[in-house]
């Protein structure tokens, strides 16, 4: 038996998990896996219940379990709370407490999206980039930090900070990947600027020497936030720290037609949780018109990574590849105009090409 953790959070979060849930279970049956699924309470919807983002409860399952799937978390309604109440919080916890600090962020091309993306086609076909992205250190998790009052001015502070092992640990993920990939590994920093990158290009360079067959190059983040529009198909793995790649990957979600499509694989030693790149949706929460793709296929990520079902990760690509054939797109991927589904007919719609025989 594997024990899964979910923790569907707010605004879309319950709508996108119900979706991939009905994938999941479909899989479990088909594929006899014996999995065992239990509910927890994170984000905003645990600071109602509970007062705290992470309820010691919510952690423990975490910790137990094989796998997590965490849909979204925040909102408005705590958006006046302070820094260390907020349901981001709760994520940042969860994340640090399973020492997840490896997140596989793949933005891939669906074809049947060329015409969803705002770059030409000729620009996107060809684009398939691993983000790898530290999770557990730089500025989200420094100190100190915090909000103070000095001379009358109120001021707030951060640290960035990342030490010579928690670089080295990521770049062995990002070089192990893109030895399986197309041996191309951009490493994008600051380090014309700051001293935490500046390090982190040196021990890039370093763990490099382990891998002669990978081709490694160094960019400024700047450059690099450039060059994903201008010439996205030009990387292959891109390695870079928690904030950066906070940002270029929600960029690069843009190459695909929509951050609704990026799923992601948040890794720790022995440890996975399994979450979509984009936040809680507020404006559309409640309204059955998010897209659960991404989730769904970082349930695929899960499959493959967590539960040594790789044949089962590749069929769950496969019917998003077929319910995208068929035509059916939720708002965000659709052209405009032409006729849209909701994210529980978009479920659906994946549960039955799961099912569909060639
Ligand atoms: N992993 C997470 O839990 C996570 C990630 C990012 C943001 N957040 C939180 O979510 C809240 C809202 O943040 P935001 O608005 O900056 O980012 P967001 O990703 O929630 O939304 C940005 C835009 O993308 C759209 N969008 C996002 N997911 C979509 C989907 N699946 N289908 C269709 N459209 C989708 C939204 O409607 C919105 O217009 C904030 O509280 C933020 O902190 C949480
Ligand atoms: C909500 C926030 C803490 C989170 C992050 O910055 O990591 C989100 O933006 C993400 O990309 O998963
Ligand atoms: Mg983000």
């Amino acid at each position: 038996m594997k024990k899964i953790a979910i923790f569907a959070g707010d605004g879309i979060g319950p709508e996108i998990v119900a979706a991939a849930r009905q994938v999941l279970d479909a899989v479990d049956q088909a594929a006899r896996l014996g999995l065992h699924c239990s509910e927890g309470l994170v984000g905003g919807a645990a600071l109602d219940a509970s007062d705290d983002p992470l309820p010691a409860a919510s952690l423990q399952l975490a910790l137990e379990a094989d796998a997590v799937i965490l849909g979204a978390v925040g909102g408005p309604r705590w958006d006046a709370y302070p820094p260390a109440k907020r349901p981001e919080q709760g994520l940042l916890r969860l994340r640090k407490g399973l020492d997840l600090y490896a997140n596989l962020r793949p933005a891939q091309i669906f074809p049947q999206l060329l015409d969803a993306s705002p770059l030409r086609p000729e620009l996107v076909r060809d684009v398939d980039i691993l983000v790898v992205r530290e999770l557990t250190g730089d500025i989200y998790f420094g100190q100190p930090r915090g909000l103070e009052v000095v001379d009358g001015k109120r001021r707030g502070f951060n640290t960035m900070v990342y030490d010579e092992d928690e670089i080295r640990r990521i770049a062995h993920v990002a070089f192990r990947a893109a030895q399986g990939r197309r041996k191309q590994l951009c490493s994008v920093d600051k380090a014309n600027v700051l001293e935490t990158t500046r390090l982190w290009r040196e021990v890039v360079t370093e763990v490099a020497q382990d891998y002669p067959d990978v081709q490694l190059s160094h960019m400024y983040v700047d450059n690099a936030a450039m060059q994903l529009i201008r010439a996205p198909a030009q990387f292959d793995v891109l390695l870079t720290g928690n904030m950066f790649g906070d940002i270029l990957s929600d960029e690069a979600s843009q190459l695909t037609g929509s951050i609704g499509m990026l799923p992601s694989a948040s890794l720790g030693e022995g440890r996975a949780m399994y979450e979509p790149i984009h936040g809680s949706a507020p404006d559309i929460a409640g309204q059955d018109k998010a897209n659960p793709l991404a989730t769904i296929l970082s349930v695929a990520m899960m499959l493959r990574y967590s539960l040594g079902a790789e044949l089962w990760a590749q069929r769950v690509e496969a019917a998003v590849q077929r319910v995208l054939d068929q035509g059916l797109r939720t708002a965000d991927i659709a052209a405009p105009g032409a006729p849209v589904i909701g994210t529980k007919a978009m479920g659906a719609a994946v549960v039955d090409a799961l099912n569909f025989k060639d």
